[in-house]
């Protein structure tokens, strides 16, 4: 399975993740035709040309043979003999055990089973399997075609020896799986992210700054160094000789003061109506081809430059 010759992956839904999972397969593959694609919206055949194509710019690899992806026309079928399963289907909980009930009845024994759900725990998602081993969550960071990471998200019952085969399926091919090892709420990207969202709000709420200069002070600050070094290691370098430690030593008393301080923004609350207009009025409908060119450009630069550093 692991030869790119044999390998046959199969992706069930394919919106804006699916389709962009399939955007980084094709990449990989060798054919489009180990590529099957399972979605049940009615114009898919025609969704998959169109949208495939705008994933493609001057600086993406060359244009593979859409065609040639097979188009399943039953679940049973899309599974059957695949070595990879993902699905990124709906995000609800009746969805996800019914399909994965249904997939274990046909596909291989030692198939890969992944969801890429943003929140909903493998442990309920398996809850009517035969077998509750055999699924992880392999969560993406949007979009997959670009973004490096994937949390790798196991129950309790998934067998140690798909974590193992599902982390060294994404290494072989230069991407970034961190094992998370429990079934935490949001997993960890999110969370981290989430609660930089919250003090922002916050503090836009509290006319400290608005909107557009949190985004001003967040891309020309822990943006660019945090695609660097994460904070861990920023701060330990930050605090020079005595690393992490001499850092708190040194401005422990301030990181206490802003976490003593921090907002307790919550979702629904009076804040939402003002901040969400101010969003759309400083930034309307964002060009994400913009930015996924230069997320990508950013990227390139930081594997080259710490690939030429390792080198040195
Ligand atoms: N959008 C994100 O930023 C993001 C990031 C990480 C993870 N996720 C997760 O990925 C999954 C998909 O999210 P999305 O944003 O791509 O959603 P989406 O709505 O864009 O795509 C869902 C796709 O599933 C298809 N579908 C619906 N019912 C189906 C069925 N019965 N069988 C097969 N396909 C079916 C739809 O036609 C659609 O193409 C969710 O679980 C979500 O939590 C999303
Ligand atoms: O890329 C992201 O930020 C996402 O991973 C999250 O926004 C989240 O997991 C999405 O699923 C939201 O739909």
């Amino acid at each position: 399975m692991d030869s790119n010759h044999d390998l046959k992956i199969t992706l069930i839904g394919t919106g804006t993740i699916g389709l962009s999972f399939a955007v980084f397969h094709l990449t990989h593959l060798k054919s489009p035709s180990q590529l099957t694609i399972y979605d049940t919206r009615p114009d898919l055949e025609k969704y998959i040309q169109d949208t495939l194509l705008s994933f493609y710019s001057s600086s993406s690899p060359p244009i593979p043979a859409i065609s040639e992806i097979n188009i399943a026309q039953s679940l049973k079928s899309a599974v059957e003999g695949a070595h990879i399963i993902q699905e990124s289907g709906p995000e609800n909980l009746p969805f996800k055990t019914a399909l994965w009930k249904e997939v274990e009845q046909h596909a291989t024994k030692d198939a890969l089973l992944w969801s890429s759900t943003s929140g909903i725990p493998a442990s309920q998602q398996s809850r009517e399997m035969q077998d509750t081993s055999r699924l992880l969550v392999v969560h993406p960071y949007n979009p997959p075609n670009i973004m490096p990471l994937l949390e790798l998200v196991p129950s309790p019952d998934t067998r140690a020896e798909l974590i193992e085969r599902t982390q060294e399926f994404w290494r072989a091919r230069g991407r970034v799986p961190v094992h998370i090892k429990k079934e935490v709420t949001g997993f960890v990207a999110n969370r981290l992210a989430f609660a930089l969202l919250r003090e922002a709000i916050h503090l836009v709420d509290a006319g400290v700054v608005t909107v557009a200069e949190v985004d001003d002070i967040v891309q020309n600050s822990m943006g660019p160094r945090w695609a660097v070094a994460g904070p861990f290691k920023s701060y330990h370098a930050g605090g020079g000789a005595g690393g992490l430690e001499g850092f708190f030593k040194n401005i422990g008393g301030t990181v206490q003061g802003c976490w003593d301080d921090a907002g307790r923004a919550n979702v629904g609350e009076e804040w939402e109506q003002r901040i969400f207009r101010e969003a759309e009025q400083s930034y309307g409908s964002v060009d994400t081809t913009e930015r996924d060119m230069i997320t990508r450009r950013v990227l390139e630069a930081v594997k080259l430059e710490k690939q030429t550093s390792k080198d040195d």
